[in-house]
């Protein structure tokens, strides 16, 4: 059984880097459904985002928010001088257990809940949710309802991150930067544990693991995707 241990690599939340005044620009055009997938941060004292709107086929853009007890955290790398977002696991993720991350204290509709007095929505869950350190996704615009699932199933993963492979593979100087307090620290850590783990991944893991993007329907109607 495949599973991911704390601290690992699990996959990059890809997409197109735009700064604010395109982004600004996208929020304005999108529809509702699409601004889900941008994933807005800071980074140098700008806000970026990284629209992963159009379906790319890679697995990043599909996982869900967990506010409450996540899997996985957001941590942005940068590499080359430009900024990625990858998810690592929490704690050890078992098969079959559906990868999310916390979004952040962002204005998510799906945390509210209807009671017979009308929305009650989570304040104290929302307000500790975040972690130090984490970036955090703004799903301020979205109203989108669906919910695909990343699950881990027996065989493994395969991690679609070219970008990352290429650049890793490079060897070149790199410098990691994290809007926190914890920064340097997470930096090293971060990077090394990137490095080691998207290595294995790639290099160890993938002849047995594939991540699959699946056509499993289930309640939601929406595609699950399942680490086979
Ligand atoms: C980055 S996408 C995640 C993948 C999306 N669920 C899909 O099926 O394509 C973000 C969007 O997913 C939905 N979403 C994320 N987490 C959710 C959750 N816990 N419950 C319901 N919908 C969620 C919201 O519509 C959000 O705007």
């Amino acid at each position: 059984m495949t599973h991911f241990t704390k601290g690992e690599f699990v996959l990059e939340y890809r997409g197109e880097l735009i700064n604010s005044l395109e982004s600004n620009r996208r929020h304005r055009v999108y529809h509702n459904n699409l601004k889900g997938f941008m994933f807005d941060f800071i980074w140098h004292d700008k806000f970026w985002t990284i629209d992963a709107a159009r379906d790319d086929g890679t697995l990043g853009r599909l996982v869900n928010d967990d506010h409450i007890n996540p899997n996985c955290k957001m941590k942005r790398i940068i590499v080359k001088g430009k900024p990625h977002l990858c998810l690592f696991a929490l704690r050890d993720i078992t098969p079959l257990e559906e990868a999310t991350y916390n979004y952040g204290n962002a204005d998510c509709p799906w945390r509210s809940k209807w009671t017979k007095y009308g929305m009650d929505t989570d304040t104290n869950r929302l307000e500790s949710g975040g972690t130090s350190g984490d970036v955090t996704q703004c799903t301020q615009h979205s109203q989108q309802k669906s919910a695909s699932h990343i699950h881990v199933t027996e065989s493994g993963i395969e991690v679609d991150s070219n970008c990352l492979e290429s650049d890793v593979a490079s060897g070149d100087d790199h410098h990691c930067t994290q809007h926190s307090q914890h920064e340097s620290s997470f930096c090293n850590q971060a990077w090394n544990c990137f490095f080691n783990v998207f290595y294995n991944i790639v290099n160890v893991k993938s002849p047995q693991c594939t991540l699959h993007y699946t056509s499993v329907f289930k309640d939601t109607g929406s595609p699950h995707c399942l680490l086979t």
